[in-house]
């Protein structure tokens, strides 16, 4: 089962931040409800470290039992470990490492290394599966991913969501949990990313979206046209978290 899109508006990049962070909070904290650990999937880009600041500097953020959150990512930009650039290192700047979490519940994409993406998506589908595994239901169900209460995902100007690009062999892989990516447009070339497939085990999927450039991809997206946007669905929620500017060409 997967939900209709529903679209929220902010006045602008700032606020928009602020929105999606009070939301965060919330979702947690009732993801959180009767002992559960909550799974969420960080996403990178500047919005998305927008909003992990804000969560950080809200009064809020104590509601969330850190150490009961498995956090793990939609896609990385395979780079050294510690480079800025990495969507790992932002989180943690911006949020992770300012609340008590439990480090073994963080689940970074593994860094470059030189053992090569290809390695470094086999492992974390492996990670992946594990996790699926240690949580799985009383029904027996042997998802390869767990349960995630909620994906957060940026759109690039082109339509691309995690690393999963227009036109790129990616988006049709439904036999693993995550991939290499290779001759990525938007530097660096080099990624790992989750399938479709995987993104599909979440309960909200949120597109957090800000700026005018993303406005045509948007647009495009939730009219059902041919961006990777358009495919992520939650199995109960569908939000298109956006800026004015994002939004200024929904018809
Ligand atoms: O490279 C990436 O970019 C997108 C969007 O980033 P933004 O700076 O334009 O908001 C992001 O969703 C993705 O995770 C990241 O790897």
């Amino acid at each position: 089962m997967s939900s209709a899109p529903t679209v929220q508006v902010a006045p602008d990049a700032d606020a928009l931040a602020a929105a999606v962070a009070a939301r965060f909070v919330t979702r947690l904290t009732d993801a959180q409800t009767g002992g559960r650990v909550a799974h969420v999937v960080l996403t990178g880009g500047r919005v998305a470290s927008a909003v992990y600041r804000a969560v950080a500097d809200s009064a809020a953020r104590t509601a969330i039992d850190w150490q009961r959150v498995e956090f793990w990512w939609g896609d990385e930009r395979f780079l050294p470990d510690g480079d800025p650039e990495r969507n790992a290192t932002q989180a943690w700047d911006a949020l992770l490492s300012k609340v008590d979490l439990d480090p073994d519940k963080v689940h970074a994409m593994a860094a470059d290394t030189g053992q090569g993406p290809e390695a470094a998506a086999t492992a974390y589908a492996e990670q992946l599966a594990a996790a699926a595994a240690a949580s799985a239901s009383a029904s027996g169900e042997t998802a390869q991913v767990p349960a995630f209460d909620l994906v957060m995902l940026g759109v690039g100007p082109d339509g691309h969501v995690a690393s999963l690009f227009p036109g790129f062999p990616q988006l049709t892989i439904d036999d693993t949990t995550a991939v290499a990516v290779h001759d990525s447009p938007k530097p660096p070339p080099t990624r790992v990313s989750l399938t479709f497939p995987a993104l599909a085990h979440a309960a909200e999927i949120w597109f957090v979206v800000a700026g005018e450039d993303k406005a045509d991809a948007v647009q495009t997206a939730l009219s059902g046209g041919d961006v990777p946007a358009a495919t992520p669905q939650g199995k109960e929620r569908t939000v298109w978290l956006l800026d004015n500017a994002a939004a200024s060409k929904i018809k």
